[in-house]
């Protein structure tokens, strides 16, 4: 077809809608006259939804509100949109809302918010027996006779005009065959209210409006309220991995709405809706109170892409949450409060190459391993990340998930290391990692009282420090719902540890929740990563010992794990293209090439230049759909999936050479951990490649 012609088919189309809108609304409004008692603003606000019922919505009208005596909800509305809890108001005066509160005329209003509000609460508790989470359920006060588009917390404020076109553009959170069995179920909740005012006449009243002739033919008969999530996850399914979730569990909405005397921790193993559970957490929390919400993740690219999901999710409240890395977190934090600080990472990298050839290359740690890289893990992570400033404090210390047993002459060592690394880093004036988390805590601490945060979700918590840690739980305190831990000290890679207690945090009891199901991994995948790191037992940040091979149910749908081993690097490079060119373009949106280094990242990217594959970096990808493959580091991947996804030559790296058993033997467990963690993002296909030749015998590749 050509241009015009397709500009004219739009046209067409376009106005055949509107011609349709027209009729539909005609008809509404034919409808709402014949309500008995209401004034005339309120039928013309009745039309205005009542034009959705023609379009496959649902509307009750003036129901009850369980649990008081005489109290009513003016009208629940239900569609694709979401369930909205809908107040109309026809007031004699404009409303307005400023500094948090309602007014109309010299009134203050904010008693109808805290009804809307508390009658909104109950329908979210109905919707949660369904796995629905509570941030598809919308409060809105409409005003008859009026112009308004304004919002007061969670509350949206819509004139007698706005209301129509703002549900119009609600994006698509139920599935069509959804909103008639969560109608049906709020019908039963909110029984019809005896002294209705307001009331349809006789003979096609709203409930009895036909539905969208497009939408599909709704048999109550062969549609189970039960079946409700699992018709909205296979929905998911198909869509592109971005698609975000109003479904849930029950089990993992409740934790969604729990409330928590203090801190929490939600765990369970890859794939078992940790992230979710966070997600619709941060929004629920941010609708129920009128404070910031801060969400951090060790990455930094992670946030990102929590934060995009969050904003298709539940926009409306997507500017109370912040998602930041927790070290951007804590440079922008000391920026707002003066504090000096010069994060330089390459010439505080320097200041301890300087430390080693003075302090560490002659001393008895080079016995145990020659390369520096060990001994700086140890002083960021054992010493530093852990805020150990003292040697005594260190000469005892239990080395979580570091398995050489260091004799007190190697921790002297060490300690002596760790002080010429700070004498030099002070000499050169620059701050590095752990320094910047330090200095946040130190403040945090001097002055709590101006912690801006209602609440604190950590996601991943398993890869910050003891420090880190300690920084979050200073700016929320005990405080009820305050601060929320998620993560899996399964998918721990970097190297350390440290447990909640030695952080002072509390989690027993119900402040302590695992997730059993996995909701991503084909089965088949799912059992090539366990097999992985099946004898690496683990330590988990509450300090319970877990064995690697864990049970795990799973929802079953078809998966598949190709092993391909090639002979040279050239013959495995061909298969990867191969595989991912059989597989097709449509495909590649959803895949992801994972590889162990940076090095790998860049031969794969002039690979894929070369073969004409698009590529987009993991450090760029937002969470938007992109048109392209997705390719980055195991790390890089952590809390984000795809459905197909790649590892190119993914058997263990030579590691440098080492004397020590026990350090090697903990390298080779940390790949493990790794090549666990970018397997179980696989959610439907994983491709695993290798390479029999030795290196060296074969021409080089990278
Ligand atoms: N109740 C559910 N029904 C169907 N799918 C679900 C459910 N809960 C979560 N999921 C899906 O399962 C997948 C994994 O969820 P999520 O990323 O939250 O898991 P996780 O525990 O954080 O994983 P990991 O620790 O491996 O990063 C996502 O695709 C998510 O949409």
């Amino acid at each position: 077809m050509v241009a015009g012609g397709s500009a004219s088919a739009r046209a067409q189309e376009a106005r055949r809608c509107e011609r349709e809108l027209r009729e539909q609304l005609r008809a509404a409004q034919r409808e709402a006259r014949r309500w008995e008692a209401a004034s005339e603003g309120e039928r013309r606000v009745a039309a205005q939804l009542l034009l959705f019922t023609r379009r496959g919505w649902r509307l009750l009208v003036d129901r009850r509100w369980p649990g008081t005596r005489s109290a009513n909800v003016d009208m629940l509305l239900v569609g694709p949109g979401g369930v909205f809890v809908i107040d109309v108001k026809n007031w004699q005066a404009a409303p307005e809302a400023a500094d948090g509160h309602l007014t109309a005329g010299p009134q203050r209003r904010d008693g109808e918010i805290g009804k809307l509000l508390a009658v909104t609460r109950v329908a979210e508790g109905a919707v949660a027996s369904l796995g629905m989470s509570p941030v598809a359920v919308q409060p809105l006060m409409v005003f008859a006779g009026r112009s308004v588009d304004d919002r007061l917390g969670r509350v949206r404020l819509l004139g007698e005009r706005e209301v129509a076109p703002a549900l119009m553009a609600e994006r698509t959170r139920i599935p069509a065959a959804g909103v008639r069995a969560i109608a049906d179920h709020l019908e039963a909740v909110f029984p019809a209210y005896e002294g209705s005012s307001v009331r349809p006449g006789a003979g096609d009243g709203p409930e009895a409006a036909p539905a969208d002739p497009a939408a599909p033919a709704g048999d109550d008969a062969l549609f189970d309220v039960g079946g409700l999530g699992e018709a909205a996850v296979e929905a998911a399914r198909r869509g592109p991995v971005e698609q975000w979730m109003t479904f849930l569990h029950p089990d993992q909405v409740a934790l969604v709405r729990r409330n928590w005397s203090g801190p929490a921790r939600v765990s369970g193993p890859a794939g078992t809706g940790k992230t979710v559970v966070a997600l619709h957490r941060a929004a629920h929390l941010a609708q129920r109170t009128t404070g910031r919400i801060l969400y951090v993740t060790f990455a930094s690219n992670l946030p990102r892409v929590q934060n995009t999901f969050l904003r298709t999710m539940s926009p409306a409240v997507a500017d109370r949450v912040e998602f930041r890395s927790l070290h951007s977190w804590a440079q922008r934090f000391l920026d707002e409060r003066h504090i000096p600080h010069h994060l330089h990472g390459d010439r505080a990298e320097d200041a301890f190459s300087r430390a080693w050839v003075r302090r560490g290359r002659q001393s008895p740690l080079s016995s145990l391993d020659p390369s520096p890289r060990y001994w700086h893990e140890e002083i960021d992570c054992v010493i530093k990340g852990r805020g150990i400033t003292r040697f005594e404090e260190y000469a005892t210390l239990r080395r979580h998930r570091r398995r050489t047993n260091l004799r007190r002459p190697h921790r002297e060592a060490v300690w002596a290391l760790y002080e010429e690394y700070e004498r030099v880093r002070t000499e050169r004036g620059v701050h590095d990692f752990n320094d910047i988390l330090s200095l946040a805590l130190a403040e945090a601490r001097a002055r709590p009282g101006r912690n801006p945060y209602a609440a604190v979700i950590a996601d991943e918590v398993q890869d910050l420090t003891l420090v880190g840690v300690r920084l979050l739980h200073a700016l929320v305190g005990d405080a009820p719902n305050g601060l929320l831990l998620v993560g899996d000290g399964q998918q721990a890679v970097y190297p350390g540890g440290f447990r909640l207690s030695d952080a002072g945090i509390d989690v027993r009891g119900d402040r302590g929740q695992v997730l059993r199901t996995n909701y991503r991994n084909a089965k088949e995948i799912l059992d090539a990563a366990l097999t992985v790191v099946a004898e690496d037992a683990f330590d988990d940040i509450d300090g319970t010992r877990t064995a690697g091979l864990r049970e795990v149910e799973l929802t079953y749908h078809d998966g598949q794990v190709t092993r391909s081993v090639s002979r040279t690097p050239a013959e495995h490079d061909a298969a990867l293209l191969a595989a991912l060119r059989a597989r097709g373009p449509r495909s590649w949106p959803d895949s992801a090439v994972l590889c162990r280094s940076k090095r790998e990242i860049g031969h794969y990217r002039r690979l894929f230049a070369q073969a004409g594959i698009p590529l987009c970096s993991l450090e760029r990808y937002d969470g938007h759909p992109v048109e392209a493959v997705k390719l980055g580091s195991y790390r890089r991947a952590k809390g984000l999936e795809f459905k197909h996804v790649y590892l190119p030559d993914h058997t263990s790296p030579p590691l440098p050479p080492c004397a020590d058993q026990e350090i090697a033997e903990e390298r080779e467990e940390l790949f493990r951990t790794q090549l666990f963690v970018a397997m179980t993002r696989a959610r439907d296909t994983l491709w695993l490649g290798s390479v029999t030749t030795p290196r060296g015998t074969a021409p080089a590749r990278r």
